[in-house]
């Protein structure tokens, strides 16, 4: 087989990459949005239905799967492929983010956290170590190193301590990682809103020589614009030939303009949780279906989309399926919204490939900001 984990750049239109990670499982065409699977589920949806839309890889999700069914118990039924029957390839955050943000009693330090589980409050410890082997039973195809995010805004000396304790964990999980042909273990820069922080962050990572880079540390708060200024001093220090991948992030808007700073991949709970609360992302903006306003209206959310969900109900039946908190609502809206951020990607494909990025993004933009949708 020809180098088990290869990234091919095809084009370029200012920043923006056009390319292709090309892995046992798959290819993973970029820019990517990677649907968030949280327990071995994209909510509401099937596999076939997110394989529709377009997507080449999900995440998994480390934290909830260690809890319930355990990770030992996934590796026993065959790994995280087979259980929740998506053969394209997977990726799992290495749990620290999540154990951050749901769990309860948490410690960190430098051995890693400790938490209980906010399931059934038994505790666990997570280290660097103990994150790639998790990773790893889960046969996730792309792992990622545990560290620690801290939330903005944040003190120099806070966000200084968290990109140092990062960056050890980062050499920690490379050797546990070891080398495992056909998968890849991706860094992740921190450093906050400090670019002195995140020079070094990436530099460092960069030395390690690891098989992707991503981004974190970013949508914990800050403006966008921040977020921004931070991924044009980021990007420019990671390797060309490598995938930048931006944790958490997010709002189509916010991917455009990630895209033209030279992000390559994303992840956002964004899609499916807006879905399951009435709110659908169409070309023309987003659309609370709860509002009464739509009680009566005939048309679909969008006649020109390939997904049934779009194309094939009415936003009357929409409406009434969110406030009769039918579950098939949750489902139609996440179906819309994985597929609305397909096309995104799709289109933004397309145009980095033929040169036409910008005056691409600035019709999407455009066209969101159009009167009564
Ligand atoms: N390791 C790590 N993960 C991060 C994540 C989790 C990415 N999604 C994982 C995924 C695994 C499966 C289950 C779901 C999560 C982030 N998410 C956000 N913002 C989200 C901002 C946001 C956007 C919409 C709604 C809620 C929150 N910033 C993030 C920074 C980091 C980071 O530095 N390190």
């Amino acid at each position: 087989m020809s180098e088990p984990f290869r990234f091919q750049l095809q084009a370029k239109d200012g920043a923006a990459r056009l390319g292709a990670i090309t892995m046992p499982r798959g290819t993973i065409r970029t820019p990517a949005f990677m649907p968030v699977g949280t327990a071995a589920t994209v909510k509401t949806l099937t596999m076939d239905q997110v394989r529709g839309t377009g997507a080449d890889i999900i995440l998994g999700n480390t934290y909830h799967l260690m809890l319930r069914p355990g990770a030992e118990r996934v590796a026993r039924l065959g790994g995280l492929h087979e259980f929740a029957r998506w053969p394209h390839p997977i990726l799992t955050d290495s749990g620290g983010f999540q154990v951050m943000s749901l769990a309860t009693l948490r410690k960190l330090d430098e051995k890693g956290v400790t938490f209980r589980s906010h399931i059934d409050g038994a505790k666990y410890e997570m280290s660097p170590e103990r994150s790639i082997e998790i990773q790893g039973l889960l046969d996730s195809d792309i792992q990622m190193q545990l560290d620690e995010c801290v939330a903005l805004p944040a003190a120099y000396a806070e966000v200084e301590r968290a990109m140092e304790l990062s960056l050890r964990w980062a050499e920690r999980c490379r050797i546990a990682f070891g080398d495992q042909p056909g998968r890849a273990m991706f860094g992740i820069v921190q450093g906050g809103a400090e670019p002195a922080l995140r020079e070094r962050s990436a530099l460092v990572l960069k030395a390690m020589d690891l098989k992707g880079y991503a981004v974190g540390g970013l949508a914990v708060g800050e403006p966008q614009q921040v977020m921004l200024d931070m991924l044009e001093v980021t990007c420019p220090l990671l390797p060309a030939e490598k995938p930048r991948y931006l944790m958490g992030v997010g709002t189509p808007d916010d991917i455009l303009k990630s895209v033209a700073r030279g992000i390559d991949m994303f992840d956002c709970v964004m899609p499916t949780r807006a879905g399951r609360h009435g709110l659908a992302f169409t070309r023309r903006g987003r659309v609370n279906l709860r509002n009464a306003r739509h009680a009566d209206d005939h048309r679909p959310l969008d006649e020109e989309s390939d997904c049934p969900a779009a194309r094939d109900y009415s936003r009357a039946y929409l409406h009434h399926l969110i406030r009769a908190q039918e579950s098939l609502g949750a489902m139609l809206l996440s179906w819309n919204n994985i597929a609305y951020y397909q096309n995104l990607m799709q289109g933004i494909r397309d145009a980095i490939g033929s040169g036409t990025f910008v005056s691409h993004a600035e019709k999407i933009s455009a066209s969101w900001a159009q009167g009564d949708i």
